[in-house]
């Protein structure tokens, strides 16, 4: 991915408005594509002339001026991700839509639009058509659109009060033919002391709940908000991942620049660097856990109640994993030495119980420890160390009875989002993957790469992590430098020449 393959850094523009008092607009957003690792272009729509208290004036450029500065950029600075702000009128929205559209023929660009329409003192920033022909014209070509709750109104034509209604406008604006909608709960606390935006990708609606930070210096949030989304998603993130970053890159602005006053007025948001501490991602709300009723966030049918605190295993670091289909293969491996082992069946027979049954006497007689990939029932029955679940599974698992048996739980990962979400539970590991490209399993989609992982490892320097996906014994060392304490590995043992040195070299560079 981009993001750990190449030098170059990524480029993201911004089409948006100047603010004379570095703020927002167009300043807020270079200084986030800098801090996220990005070049930033910037084609200008309107000169504000702005300070902390007040938006004097608009000024917005004519539309060959913007015309002439997106004509530029394209020529030499091809983008990899846009994000779009203040958009003055109905003009600049029929240019800007236009061009895109020609460019999204070149290529399918990513497009994150921020419907700048009222400031947050309550000024008016665009002229009265301009909704319409966003609407019409922009809105479909956007692959993500922003709205804080007022902006959310002003495109929905409702009002919007509650969790419900939110998730209500959100669908309602897909419908009119954005691919997602991030709407921004900065202006309402739908449960004290919490600020939660609301994600719906068209298919799936998530809440991303953080903690209130009260500070004078929030001016430019929902600026920087969308250009730390488009930052992401020309890093090559997907969607889900770029919410959830961008909005603890806000957070962190806001934890660590509540005390930098600058001006009269409301300060600008902090542009603090990349967010490295957990403390400033938001928590992905459950549903079925009881604070979800706030958000009119209500359980599936289908789905198991919210459960949280496996038992931890006797290590942070797990060491080398193999990830093995047979028992043999597990008689092996303990013999060489090795004390984490998972047994994967995909092709099962009639004889799986039994394999389980005799799986889990060899983990006992090695003191291994041994977990069930997928088969949690059979697990629980035969008394087994763990169980390795997926994403998918933890919607129709029972984690109560998991847990209740006293199993130590893995899960699997792909990404920001999905470790946070796991992390709610609390599992005795979380399993980050796909790290590079594997003939093992399809997870072309899923890459992470050694950039990304040593980001996200870095939020749980304290909790056993297993790194998985395309890893051999080649790249285990860069892998190992990320911090995670575990290495799972199918073919780089299962396919060796010598499997006891390669156990043996693994081993050494996971020691290391
Ligand atoms: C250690 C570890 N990590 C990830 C996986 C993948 O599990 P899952 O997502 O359930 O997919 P399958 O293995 O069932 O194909 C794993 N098995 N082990
Ligand atoms: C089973 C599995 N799960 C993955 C995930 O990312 O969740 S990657 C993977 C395959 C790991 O095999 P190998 O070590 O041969 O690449
Ligand atoms: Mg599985």
């Amino acid at each position: 991915m981009q993001d750990d393959s190449s030098s170059r850094k990524p480029i993201a523009w911004s089409i948006a408005g100047s603010d004379s008092g570095g703020g927002a607009g167009i300043q807020a957003d270079l200084l986030t594509f800098a801090d996220l690792g990005c070049h930033g272009c910037t084609a200008i729509t309107a000169n504000t002339a702005q300070n902390t208290m007040e938006v004097a004036a608009i000024n917005a450029v004519p539309v060959g001026v913007l015309t002439s500065q997106l004509q530029a950029l394209q020529r030499d600075l091809f983008p990899a991700a846009i994000k779009i702000g203040l958009l003055a009128n109905a003009e600049q929205v029929d240019t800007v839509a236009e061009f895109l559209r020609a460019l999204r023929q070149i290529e399918k660009v990513p497009v994150v639009y921020d419907p700048v329409a009222v400031a947050s003192s309550g000024a008016v920033l665009t002229e009265g058509s301009t909704a319409e022909a966003v609407i019409e014209k922009l809105l479909p070509l956007c692959d993500l659109v922003t709205p804080n709750l007022h902006e959310l109104e002003w495109l929905a034509r409702a009002p919007v009060n509650s969790g419900g209604q939110i998730a209500d406008a959100a669908q309602q604006l897909c419908g009119a033919g954005c691919n997602a909608v991030l709407v921004t709960g900065g202006h309402a606390e739908l449960a004290a002391g919490e600020i939660a935006d609301f994600l719906w990708d068209g298919y799936r609606g998530d809440w991303f709940v953080g903690r209130k930070v009260s500070s004078a210096n929030n001016h430019g949030t929902g600026c920087t908000l969308s250009s730390a989304t488009a930052a992401c998603l020309a890093l090559g993130y997907p969607l889900r991942d770029a919410c959830v970053v961008a909005k603890a890159y806000v957070q962190r602005g806001l934890r660590l620049g509540s005390d930098r006053m600058v001006g009269a007025g409301a300060g600008p948001v902090g542009h603090r660097g990349w967010p490295t501490e957990l403390e400033d991602f938001p928590e992905i709300l459950l549903p079925g856990e009881k604070r979800a009723a706030a958000y009119d966030y209500l359980p599936t049918a289908s789905g198991s109640s919210f459960v949280q605190g496996f038992a931890a295993p006797d290590s942070v670091s797990l060491g080398l994993y193999p990830v093995v289909d047979s028992v043999e293969w597990l008689q092996k491996l303990a013999e060489l030495g090795v004390r984490t082992l998972q047994l994967r069946i995909k092709n099962p027979g009639s004889d799986l119980r039994q394999q389980i049954a005799r799986a889990v006497t060899v983990g006992e007689k090695y003191d291994l420890r041994l977990f069930i990939n997928d088969y949690w029932q059979l697990a629980i029955e035969c008394g087994a160390y763990g169980v390795h679940l997926g994403q998918e599974d933890l919607q129709s698992a029972d984690l109560d009875a998991i847990k209740n048996a006293g199993l130590k739980l893995g899960i699997s990962t792909h990404g920001f989002y999905e470790l946070l979400r796991a992390y709610r539970y609390r599992p005795s590991y979380l399993a980050i993957g796909a790290i590079f490209a594997t003939d093992t399993k399809d997870m072309r989609d899923q890459l992470q790469g050694t950039a990304k992982l040593a980001r996200m490892a870095a939020l749980l320097p304290e909790y056993p992590l297993v790194a998985i996906g395309g890893i051999n014994l080649e790249r285990a060392p860069a892998v190992a430098a990320t911090g995670v304490g575990s290495i799972a590995v199918v073919s780089a043992i299962t396919k060796a020449g010598d499997c006891a040195a390669a156990v043996g070299e693994f081993k050494r560079i996971l020691e290391n």
